[in-house]
């Protein structure tokens, strides 16, 4: 059997919740600067024990609640965040939408982002300069804009234009992270066009979304995650389910406490 292109083994991360916090004169006086009193007991796992197997070609979709773990996962499966426990093996180059704007830098501008980016995921000069304009057009930006600082795009240029460089990288392995629910109605169908085409490529792809319309379009397995849990691994339609019964759950908890106060 061929090995999966994405093996996550008991990973687990963990944040402080007062990592910006400024420690006081006193604290540094007495604990040293080096040293974090705090630590330990502000410690939280935002995700832990979490394994699956991905293999070659498929969509998998992961659903939960806002702050659940979702993009911390995909974060690891990346590469830019280092697991506490566990590991993550990704067999083959990853092509990253995350956090909408594909790394940009907003004091460079469109083209400049572009070039860096690009040759930092590993386009060579030439290829770059071959796709350039089709990248431009795909993004839909404007001739003059592509020579301003990004600073002044609109958020939905700045993600198209992420998504228009990054959906040409031919990696074997995507990772979306809320990307599609940002552009407007007719940007979102040239998108959908471009994954259609990478996932007949046998691609594979993971997918963070809340939209249970993106979900069911490309996904075929669904993975649920649950305060920081993988509590189902199945197919999207199962996975969607067991997620919309505990919100639901949720939802007639919350009436009836509120009905109760009332
Ligand atoms: N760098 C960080 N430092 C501290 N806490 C963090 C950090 N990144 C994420 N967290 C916390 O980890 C938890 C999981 O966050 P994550 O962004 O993965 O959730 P999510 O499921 O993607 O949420 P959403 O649906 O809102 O995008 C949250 O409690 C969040 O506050």
């Amino acid at each position: 059997m061929a090995e999966p292109v994405i093996e996550a083994k008991g990973l687990g991360v963990k944040f402080a919740m007062n990592r910006r916090r400024k420690r006081s004169m006193r604290e540094m006086f007495i604990h040293g600067t080096k040293r974090d009193p705090n630590k330990g007991e502000t410690d939280f796992w935002a995700l832990r024990n979490v394994s699956f197997d991905v293999a070659k070609g498929e969509c998998v979709g992961i659903v939960g609640k806002n702050g659940t773990g979702k993009s911390t996962l995909l974060k690891m499966i990346a590469g830019v965040l280092i697991p506490d426990e566990g590991t993550v093996t990704v067999r083959g180059k990853v092509a990253p939408l995350l956090e909408l704007r594909a790394g940009f830098n907003d004091q460079l501008t469109g083209r400049e982002n572009v070039n860096l980016v690009g040759s930092l995921h590993g386009m060579s000069p030439k290829t770059l300069e071959e796709k350039f304009d089709e990248i431009v057009d795909f993004a839909e930006i404007k001739p003059g804009f592509i020579d301003t600082p990004v600073r002044h795009y609109s958020s939905g240029m700045k993600v198209r234009l992420g998504f228009a460089l990054i959906s040409q990288l031919e990696h074997p392995v995507m990772l979306v992270d809320e990307v599609l629910a940002v552009g407007d109605k007719s940007f979102r169908n040239k998108c959908y066009d471009a994954i259609d085409r990478m996932l007949a490529n046998e691609r594979t792809m993971v997918l963070v979304s809340h939209s249970e319309g993106d979900l069911r379009r490309f996904c075929n397995r669904g993975l649920y995650v649950r305060q920081g849990e993988l509590v189902l691994d199945t197919d999207i339609k199962a996975a969607l389910e067991a997620y919309n019964a505990d919100t639901k759950a949720e939802i007639d908890k919350r009436k009836k406490k509120d009905g109760k106060a009332a």
